[in-house]
């Protein structure tokens, strides 16, 4: 997974001292205690914890839908700080491919409608949307599904039309929350070498958010938060493929 030694891997995320507290008075908690989290093009990025600790509330921070308090974020040499909303927004659907744990699908498209949702919101044809659909339907072997409605389709499958929307419009960088964990553990395998070969390009840059034990060998960089700080972070090389554990999520 590491790029070409002529596209040396570049810092695209770089978040330092990110702090991010909820509710007023006494009711107030502070979520992101002075939080310093990179990430790097041609990289799995995994951000790790236990419950509570912080990781989606830096997810949506890193992604621009939530404002801090303070620190900054830059994303592909942009600061989200100093953008306004709708330069944030353009930025975002440029810029960033979402993909959640609950899918997201809307119900009444069909699933190659559903994928060209980002294509649509930048404007591109209906017929354009459509043929593009299909060819990132193809690439996550759900070619000959596209006219159907999501509820026709399984967990695992609805998770590669989420991957497929999320990768249609080519952007540089992949956020992902728990893409695994409803997933059984051959679905779950299809879905990370699907990150690994979208993060194999030397300009993208791939996070996600996971507690999935299982799936913690495809990553190159470990972030692990605790209590609102990343408390440590590692790096892994692939000298062994790496594989989808076949066991019990913790
Ligand atoms: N909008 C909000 N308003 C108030 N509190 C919030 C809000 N969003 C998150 N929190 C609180 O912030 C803390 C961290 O939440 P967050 O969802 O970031 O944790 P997490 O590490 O992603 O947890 P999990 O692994 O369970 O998804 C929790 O105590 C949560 O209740």
């Amino acid at each position: 997974m590491t790029p070409p030694s002529s596209s040396p891997s570049q810092v695209v995320v770089d978040a330092r001292s990110v702090e991010k507290s909820f509710g007023d008075g006494p009711n107030r908690i502070r979520v992101l205690k002075q939080v310093d989290f990179t990430a790097r093009t041609g990289e799995i990025t995994m951000l790790v914890g236990p419950s509570g600790c912080g990781k989606t509330t830096l997810l949506s921070a890193l992604a621009g839908t939530l404002s801090i308090d303070n620190g900054t974020i830059r994303v592909f040499d942009h600061s989200l700080e100093k953008m306004s909303g709708g330069a944030l927004t353009r930025f975002r659907s440029n810029t960033i491919g979402f993909i959640f744990q609950q899918f997201n699908l809307i119900p009444t498209l069909s699933v190659a409608e559903n994928v060209g949702v980002p294509l649509r919101i930048q404007g591109v044809s209906s017929g354009k949307a459509l043929k593009r659909s299909r060819e990132a339907l193809e690439k996550v072997g759900l070619g000959d599904r596209w006219k159907e409605r999501p509820n026709k389709l399984s967990g695992g499958q609805q998770q590669r039309v989420a991957i497929a929307r999320a990768l249609v419009h080519e952007p540089p960088l992949i956020i992902c929350d728990e893409p695994t964990a409803s997933l059984d553990a051959k679905s779950g395998e299809i879905v990370l070498d699907l990150f690994r070969k979208a993060a194999c390009s030397p300009d993208r840059a791939v996070i996600i958010v996971t507690h999935d034990s299982r799936i913690f060998s495809y990553a190159d960089r470990i972030s692990r938060m605790d209590d609102g700080q990343i408390v440590e972070t590692t790096e892994q090389d692939h000298q062994q493929t790496p594989h989808f554990e076949h066991e019990t999520p913790h």
